[in-house]
Parts: structure tokens; sequence; C-alpha cells
């Protein structure tokens, strides 16, 4: 078993192709929770829609639980027979009415309890250039609150995957909320990936000053979808420090996280006292 050093804080992410298939995608998460914990990572982060993905649009509302159903039940337990905690981004949360879900970022701890969650507020309602037709608002409510959370590898920021390309998001949960360390789980397009994925994310850690962790969906998912892969975990410093190449498929990258490097970036860089507060830019904008 690998051990991490002492300072530093062992996590992993992991890179899959879910179907549409319940029981096949937690095996696979439950074989991967298994290796993470064994080379001693604290934390997993799975991309969203990791325990399905659906063959068309809005598949994904019949198969849409409470927190508290058996599906989340059985996450949960993994988390606990394994001694880790997970980022399960992109859970088919129920809605408010039959035809709409959430689109819900949970995190559970070692013990297996829920000890936050996160319902992504960006819907990805986009005609991808080459590509096809998005309309996630037609089976999604949108969430309202922006979530941070402590853990075990400090205090985490909550985002899913088409929240990333909107800054004012990241920058409220750095400078409000605090967070050490920003996870987006996503299933970006082929497309809107290879043009954007890793600069939008280091982009991200840089101007937040927050390690990024970026599960990601790769692969066919039947032979409608198709996701960009390249699973990413990014320094405070913008360097990628962990990555699973959108190439290689289903598997986990592990890292160590410093949360002294998080201090020793900000402190140098002072953005936090140099940035100008919001009152200065509606002035500024008259
Ligand atoms: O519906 C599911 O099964 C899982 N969810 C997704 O695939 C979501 C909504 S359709 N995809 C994105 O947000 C892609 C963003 C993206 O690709 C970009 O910003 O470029």
């Amino acid at each position: 078993m690998a051990v991490a050093s002492p300072n530093s804080l062992r996590v992993a992410a992991a890179q899959m192709t879910s179907v549409s298939d319940l029981a096949a995608n937690f095996a696979t998460c439950s074989r991967l929770v298994k290796e993470a914990a064994s080379a001693g990572a604290k934390l997993l982060c799975f991309p969203e829609a990791f325990s399905y993905v659906g063959t068309k649009d809005g598949d994904s509302v019949s198969v849409a639980q409470p927190l508290d159903g058996p599906i989340m039940n059985q996450y949960c337990s993994l988390a606990r027979e394994s001694s880790i905690w997970l980022s399960l981004g992109g859970f088919q949360e129920k809605g408010s009415d039959p035809t709409h879900l959430c689109n819900t970022h949970v995190i559970v701890d070692e013990t297996g309890k829920i000890r936050s969650s996160y319902r992504k507020i960006h819907l990805f309602d986009v005609d991808v250039p080459g590509g096809r037709v998005y309309k996630e608002s037609k089976f999604t409510e949108p969430g309202k609150d922006i979530v941070a959370v402590d853990s075990p590898i400090g205090r985490l920021g909550l985002s899913v995957c088409y929240d990333l390309r909107f800054p004012e998001m990241y920058q409220l949960l750095r400078f409000q909320h605090e967070a050490q360390v920003l996870l987006v789980p996503s299933a970006f397009t082929k497309v809107t990936g290879a043009a954007h994925w890793e600069i939008l994310l280091r982009a991200r850690a840089i101007e937040t000053q927050c390690y990024v962790i970026a599960a990601a969906q790769t692969g066919k998912h039947g032979d409608k979808r198709e996701s960009y892969g390249d699973t990413l975990i990014i320094d405070p410093w913008g360097t990628i420090v962990g990555r699973l190449p959108d190439r290689l498929s289903t598997g986990i990258v592990v890292a160590d996280i410093d949360l002294s490097l998080v201090d020793s970036v900000r402190e140098k860089m002072p953005i936090d006292k140099q940035r100008m507060p919001i009152d200065f830019w509606k002035a500024a904008s008259l």
C-alpha cells in the first residue's frame, strides 16, 4: 500500500464511461473505491452522472431518487466500507415534479453520512458547434445555493460540469465561502472538451488559488453520446499534478494535496486584498 507523506493529503479522481445500467455503473464505482482506498486516498471524486447515463435526453428522470433513497444509500455504504470520503457529482436527484430532476453533487464522509449537497445552477442549454443541441433545462431544475463544506482535505467548493464556464461562482466560492479545493465533476462533450476543458480548469485554479479536482466521463455512452475525458487534478499555481488522458478509459488518478501551498500562493500574490469590491465596478460601469 502506498503511504502519503506527512504534510500531504492524498486524493483520487475517477474516470469512467457510465452507461444506462445502474448495477453496472455501481460495480465499476465499487471497484474504483477499493483501488482509491488501497492507494491511501482520503477522498475519491466521481464524474457527473456516475450512476447513470441515459440513451436519450430526459431518460435519467426515470431513475431519479431522493438522496435518502436506495441508490444513494448504496454509494454511502461504499464510503463506509472503505472508510473514504466520496464526491458524487451529478447524481439524478428526484425533483419537485415528476418531469424534472436535480443534477446534484453529494459529499459523503468516511462513515457513509451525507455531509453536503449542491444542485447544479447553470444548465447546459447549448447548440454545440459541429455537435448536437442540448437542453438540460427541459428535464432539470436549477439549484439556487452556492455550497462549500469542510473535509479532511480542506474546504471543498462544489460545482458540476457546465458551471465551470461561469467564473463568478468560483470567485464567490473562494472569496465568500473560503474554499481551498474546487470540485468540478463533469461529462463534457468531445467537441467542447477538446477546445476548452483544460484551459478553463487551469484558469479557475489560478484565479481562485485553489486546488481543482475534475473527474470526467469518457468514451461512448451508447451510440448517441461521447464524453471528452481527461480527468485532471490541478494545484493552486495552475500546475497539473494528476491526469488521466482521454485515451485511457476507466481508472483513477491519485495526487497529494498540500494545503500549505494554498497558503503560500495566496500570501505571495494577495489578490484577495487587491481585487476591487463589487461597488467599485458598479460605479465604474455607469
Ligand atoms: O445528462 C447527463 O446524463 C449528464 N449531464 C451532462 O452531460 C451535462 C448536461 S447535458 N453536460 C454538460 O453540462 C456538458 C458541459 C459541456 O460540455 C461544456 O460546457 O462544454
